[in-house]
């Protein structure tokens, strides 16, 4: 707990710099004042002639003697004006700190959350595949926020600590012997309610693990709604979100019953005690009421600054959970970043983060891709993926994948990518192997257009300068017309500038392929990736896609996971793959024409179902 919390004022102190020292040199101006105005009640008290400062034993025989000379008005006058200068003077202070604190907890917040994003986002591929995406938005939202919230305790804990420190400094001045007493049991206290402390950071556990719960399962149902509408499933869901929501409450409960639990201890003890002070005081010791009167001072004074230190220990513990999980996240992200000398620092990612993305040259391919006795499993998994595969995939020309589901087909594209690592074997690109050093000029030299394409909610114009800021309107027309999108965007209502997405027009899963893959020419590509849908294109869709790729073919590298075999026709190399193993490749009109072959199978099957 120490250490994270160390870890987290370092960092606080790296991210603001000397503004921190600045707000903790604020704070004991506050304190200072703050306390000063408060004692200064003993001075006026005693003008009032309701005790004698001398009869308290205080040192502040000079102060009665300056005051002396005074008329009493004049006296009550000077007093009265000091007071109200210093409350003043205190209160401005006061709103400086406050907002010089939601900067200095703005600013370290922001910095996490750039910093956790960037690390997020600049993971590999791997890196995601064993990890639930809930999990990310949840950190960056939920846990942050924690974070956040966390931070403001901790700059007010410092604050109640100089605070303290410099209220138990005064009260010592005022009187050593009684601050001991209260300072000694409050210290009792502390340790008696220390395991509370402990408590707090269990519930704050809990709090993480069912916020992440929460957030998991409510992204999975809104992913999955139409499973659950068309399965009549919406019972069994509110279920599960009745019962997480009831768990949440009780949580919540639970570190209020603590909290609140601390405070009532607290607050007995101060009655306790201060009943038992002034028995004592009066009966067996007999001080004098002036005195009787500063004690009462200084116990009410000190006694708060302990219950919210207590306090807020126990907010920061139930915090401390969300604090771990983020710098987790960050250290688990910094072991899997793509590329080493991609940077997640935070003053890096501050500068032109544009530039310092993107300053990659793309590579053109030449010769061929090679893959040579690539062997991939997933992690965690004891079977392979692809074995031994090995495969050539020329420059300029079409290749196919194709293979029944599962063969590992995107498996082998992600390979090709980059995206996932062989376990072993090699891939070459132009005959050097494929190094961590190139890997983003090579993907950036990649269009690729996935299955299930995604497209921002954003207007279409948008989505495609994505690729390239400056396309100008002619570019994304050509761009439209070889995908064939063109004539379906010109009908949509505001035509390039229609917005799509979750909000937006609903476009059809062959239309949004086409976007996409209008997006990836926009590029310029030297290698093309399309891995087809296997239901969102119609045949006369189908066709305008199979005139594009033949459009491209002598200028792209074209790789097509392919589905539906009849858009392969003229591709000029075919890998089959079953059960991640290369079991034929070779040119359409070979592998087609070979009656033994999987190859001809498969396309004998395509016929049948289609012939039916
Ligand atoms: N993230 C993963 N973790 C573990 N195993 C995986 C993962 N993704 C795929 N696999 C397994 O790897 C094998 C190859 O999968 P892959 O997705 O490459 O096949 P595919 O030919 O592309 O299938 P489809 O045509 O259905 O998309 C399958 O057995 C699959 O279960």
């Amino acid at each position: 707990m120490i250490s994270e919390l160390r870890f987290y004022m370092r960092k606080l102190r790296d991210v603001t710099g000397p503004i921190l020292y600045w707000n903790l040199l604020g704070m004991i101006c506050i304190s200072l004042m703050e306390g000063i105005g408060i004692y200064m009640l003993v001075p006026m008290l005693s003008l009032i002639g309701i005790f004698e400062m001398g009869t308290t034993g205080l040192q502040l025989s000079w102060l009665s003697e300056w005051l002396g000379r005074l008329s009493e008005n004049s006296q009550l006058v000077l007093i009265l004006s000091i007071f109200v200068v210093i409350l003043s003077g205190q209160a401005w202070l006061q709103r400086m700190q406050t907002i010089r604190n939601t900067r200095i907890q703005q600013q370290f917040i922001r910095t996490l959350r750039q910093e956790t994003y960037r690390a997020i986002i600049m993971a590999k591929w791997s890196f995601f595949l064993q990890k639930r995406k809930s999990d990310f938005n949840h950190i960056l939202t939920t846990e942050l926020a924690r974070v956040s919230q966390g931070t403001n305790l901790i700059l007010q804990m410092a604050a109640s600590l100089i605070f303290t420190a410099i209220q138990i400094g005064l009260a010592f001045w005022l009187s050593a012997k009684l601050t001991a007493i209260v300072f000694v049991f409050g210290l009792l206290l502390f340790f008696v309610l220390k395991k509370f402390v402990q408590r707090a950071k269990q519930i704050g556990d809990q709090t993480s693990e069912l916020s992440q719960h929460y957030y998991n399962g409510i992204t999975e149902h809104f992913n999955g709604i139409k499973d659950i509408k068309s399965n009549m499933l919406e019972e069994s869901h509110i279920g599960w979100f009745e019962k997480i929501c009831k768990r949440i409450e009780r949580n919540v409960i639970q570190f209020s019953q603590l909290n609140s639990g601390t405070q009532l201890i607290h607050r007995v003890s101060s009655a306790v005690i201060i009943a038992a002070f002034i028995y004592l005081s009066l009966r067996v010791l007999a001080v004098p009421p002036a005195s009787l009167l500063l004690i009462i001072l200084i116990f009410s004074r000190l006694w708060p600054r302990f219950t919210s230190i207590q306090s807020n220990l126990e907010y920061i513990s139930s915090m401390l959970p969300a604090f771990q999980l983020v710098r987790k996240l960050q250290a688990e992200t910094n072991l899997s970043r793509e590329i080493s000398s991609s940077t997640t620092d935070t003053r890096a990612s501050n500068r032109n983060t544009e530039k310092e993305i993107h300053p990659i040259q793309p590579l053109e391919l030449m010769r061929s891709i090679e893959c040579i006795n690539v062997t991939y499993r997933y992690e965690g998994s004891s079977a392979y993926s692809l074995e031994n595969v090995s495969a050539s995939i020329p420059a300029k020309g079409m290749t196919a994948i194709v293979g029944k589901s599962g063969a590992g087909k995107s498996t082998l594209i992600d390979l090709i990518m980059g995206l996932v690592r062989p376990e072993s074997g090699q891939i070459l690109i132009d005959g050097v192997p494929l190094f961590e050093e190139q890997l983003l000029a090579w993907r950036s030299s990649i269009g690729y257009v996935s299955q299930d394409p995604f497209l921002f909610h954003t207007s279409i114009r948008e989505n495609l300068r994505l690729v390239d800021p400056d396309a100008s309107e002619e570019q994304m027309w050509q761009a439209l017309q070889f995908s064939s999108s063109a004539a379906f965007v010109r009908k949509l209502p505001h035509g390039l500038d229609t917005m799509i997405g979750d909000r937006g027009i609903r476009l059809s899963g062959g239309e949004r392929q086409r976007l996409v893959l209008a997006r990836a020419m926009l590029r310029n590509p030297s290698v093309l990736i399309l891995d087809e849908a296997t239901s969102a294109l119609d045949s006369e869709n189908e066709q305008h896609i199979h005139e594009a790729l033949e459009r491209l073919k002598g200028h792209v590298t074209i790789i097509v996971i392919a589905h539906r075999l009849s858009t392969i026709r003229t591709a000029d190399r075919v890998i089959v793959l079953e059960e991640g193993r290369v079991i034929q490749q070779g040119g359409y009109q070979q592998l087609s024409t070979d009656p033994v072959g999987t190859f001809s199978k498969l396309l004998n099957m395509q016929a049948g179902v289609v012939g039916q």
